[in-house]
């Protein structure tokens, strides 16, 4: 029920494939690439030749997060980098019913992405055409930072959203996941949790990441 992605935003670039083996034998169940343009959001990372690198390393689901202007551009260069999912911004598209089609047409999952502030209502009329939403609980651009808890309503909304239109749409958080912040997260109805830093900022990466999903399983549990 419960879906781990370590970003690897936080993990050591310099041997970036093994740090991709090690999270897919910790119970991984996709990698979650951050894509940023230093001008939808104020950081640099990477570009679909990491994509095309990591893709023979894994057989993990790719999950490629795009915080970057103008998606459509790349979108095709990503796909055929390997992404199995990829997500777009909101805020990045006034097009936003034509940037999902054209993921679709790749043979990739889309997803839409809500920063904190932004309200459900922008996507009400896109939901029935992706197959997730990613609700930052960060601003998005940085690793590290603290999980902002007044997004939960806004998952329990988003989730009751889904099940009234009878959708079949995971709800993915992203943002400050921790062993603790994933228990709100879970029980107001999100399945897939992004970690970054609470992963690969510990020693022992396989404990940090079958925590925080033990967590979660037992939050809906209850
Ligand atoms: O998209 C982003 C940041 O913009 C995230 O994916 C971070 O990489 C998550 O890192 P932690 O908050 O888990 O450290």
């Amino acid at each position: 029920m419960i879906k781990i992605a370590p970003s690897i935003l936080s993990a050591n670039f310099a041997k970036l494939g093994d740090e991709v083996k090690e999270v897919e034998e910790a119970g991984a169940d996709l990698i979650h690439i951050d894509v940023m343009d230093g001008h939808f959001v104020p950081n640099i990372t990477m570009g679909p030749i990491v994509v095309e690198a990591l893709r023979p390393v894994t057989k993990l689901p790719l999950d490629v997060h795009l915080m970057i202007e103008n998606p459509d551009q790349y979108i095709e260069a990503f796909a055929k980098a390997g992404a199995d999912w990829i997500s777009v911004h909101v805020e990045a598209c006034p097009h936003l019913h034509r940037t999902i089609q054209l993921i679709r047409s790749f043979g990739v999952k889309p997803g839409v992405v809500l920063n904190p502030h932004t309200p459900i209502e922008m996507i009400q009329h896109v939901l029935g055409e992706v197959d997730f939403v990613l609700l930052m609980t960060v601003n998005p651009g940085f690793g590290g930072q603290k999980f902002i808890d007044s997004v939960v309503p806004k998952i329990e909304a988003l989730s009751k959203m889904i099940k009234e239109n009878g959708y079949n749409v995971e709800i993915e958080i992203d943002g400050g996941i921790t062993e603790e912040t994933i228990i709100p997260c879970a029980k107001a109805g999100a399945t897939i949790f992004v970690a970054g830093s609470a992963i690969y900022n510990k020693e022992d990466r396989k404990s940090a990441l079958q925590a925080i999903k033990t967590s979660g399983e037992a939050a809906i549990q209850q």
